[in-house]
């Protein structure tokens, strides 16, 4: 499709004067293609290839049934199962509908037609619709493409990943933000892997591990005889990353002065190295990224605000694993995948309990966390099975039911005693318990004796 054409909307229609009116209505917002019979829908549906569908359930040679209208459903899905298939009906056809929709119809339309309900319906499909396309294009890339070794199912990362893809072609400096071991290392070396300089380096360089005084040689490089030790001259990362991606891990911790270098590099695009005289142009791409919070820095006068804003032209932020339905269990079995057959373990997947203890932890150390642990658990598992203690998850490492349930317990009727001025009748009744009630629950709370 193309960039400015409007999405698809298949009416299937068996009323020509309905049809006329419904696509006069719609074709500001869609390109409306009608079909009046169930092989004229199948022709268009393959040649046009709409997002969305508007199906008459009543079609000929079966207007006042729905078999007609069921038939196309189930043809229309069998080669596109995607498809948002809305079905309109009138009350007495009711059942049709419902059937429709257990046959994996997307939404129901009451007739008489309402354009203004209609509209909405398929307004939701389309966006729906197009979501869907895009995470399945996305997977698809994921799954031989730039992303493949990028484990994810969350929606909130896939809007990460969806979000690095968009960027990584154009030559914007990229700041990435999150916890530490949550992937920014990762997500920089796919946006590298997904951009135009994919054939070119990526370098990356920690300014956290490297000694300040050794850090500027590093990124511009030195010349011959620049200070003791230099015995040959040395190009430095930036200079090696040129034509590809420079990754700035942890620059929060770079030194002022270079903060100052670098920002000089950033606005002209030359460098010099230390002790040399000439300017040497480079052509790199910048993804920075941090742990730490640079708002905070700015404001105590350790990170310079410009320098700021040139390596956060897109800013990108990286949940941590604890905020990512799912992605634990998907990681920790992608890494025994890996791992078992790296170290020749013969482990095949986790207990229930591993699972259950997996999604339920906080995660503080985030993906390397849990890549360390599942490692670790396969050395130490004895079974077919890794189990939450081989993971040392045990039960105290995660909220149970009753846990929670004691918190929300606890907060309630700590509110309510408060409320009541510690009356604890007033309480109960505030609470909705009798008075027993309370003090026992009191007593199990241990807020008395
Ligand atoms: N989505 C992911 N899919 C597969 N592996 C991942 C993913 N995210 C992180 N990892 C793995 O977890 C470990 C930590 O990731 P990475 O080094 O990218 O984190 P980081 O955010 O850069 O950490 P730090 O801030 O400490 O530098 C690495 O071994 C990496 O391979």
């Amino acid at each position: 499709m193309m960039a400015d054409a409007k999405p698809i909307l298949m009416l299937v229609e068996d009323d020509e004067g309905l049809a006329k009116q419904l696509k006069w209505a719609l074709a500001d917002a869609w390109d409306v293609q009608v079909a009046n019979d169930r092989a004229a829908a199948l022709a268009a549906a393959r040649r046009c290839d709409p997002q969305v569908v508007v199906l008459d359930l009543g079609l000929p040679p079966d207007p006042n049934g729905a078999t007609e209208g069921l038939a196309v459903l189930k043809d229309l899905l069998s080669f596109k199962p995607w498809l948002k298939i809305i079905v309109s009906s009138g009350n007495a056809e009711r059942v049709h509908a419902l059937e429709a929709v257990r046959n994996g119809a997307y939404d129901i339309y009451p007739k008489p037609v309402d354009i203004d309900t209609l509209r909405l319906i398929v307004e939701r499909a389309m966006q729906l619709a197009e979501l869907e396309a895009e995470n399945r294009r996305l997977a698809a890339a994921r799954e031989t493409g730039p992303m493949t070794d990028v484990i994810a199912e969350s929606p909130k990362m896939l809007d990460v990943l969806r979000m690095v893809e968009r960027v990584a072609p154009s030559d914007v400096n990229v700041l990435l933000t999150g916890e530490s071991g949550t992937g920014k290392e990762v997500l920089a070396r796919a946006l590298h892997r997904c951009s135009g300089r994919a054939k070119g380096a990526f370098v990356a360089i920690n300014c956290a591990a490297i000694p300040e005084n050794l850090l500027e040689s590093e990124l511009f490089g030195h010349e011959k005889g620049a200070f003791t030790g230099a015995v040959k001259t040395t190009p430095g990362k930036i200079e090696q990353a040129d034509g590809g991606t420079l990754f700035l891990d942890e620059i929060g911790d770079m030194p002022h002065p270079l903060q100052v270098k670098l920002l000089r590099f950033l606005q002209e695009r030359v460098i010099e190295r230390v002790g040399g005289r000439s300017q040497i142009a480079v052509n790199v791409r910048v993804v920075a990224a941090t742990n730490a919070d640079l708002q905070a820095l700015i404001r105590d006068g350790r990170f310079r605000e410009d320098l700021y804003y040139r390596l956060d032209e897109v800013g990108v932020h990286i949940p941590p694993l604890r905020d990512r339905p799912g992605d634990a269990t998907l990681l920790a079995r992608f890494f025994l995948g890996r791992y078992a057959r790296e170290m020749k373990r013969p482990v095949r997947g986790f207990t229930a309990d591993a699972v259950t203890a997996i999604a339920g932890y906080e995660w503080p150390g985030n993906v390397r966390e849990l890549e360390n642990r599942v490692k670790r658990a396969l050395v130490l598992a004895d079974g077919p099975m890794i189990a939450a203690t081989d993971l040392r998850l045990e039960a105290a490492d995660f909220p149970t039911l009753r846990m929670a349930r004691e918190e929300a317990e606890m907060e309630a009727v700590s509110k309510a005693l408060c409320v009541a001025d510690n009356n604890v009748s007033a309480a109960a009744k505030l609470l909705g318990v009798s008075r027993p009630t309370l003090y026992d629950l009191m007593r199990s709370l241990r807020l008395r004796e």
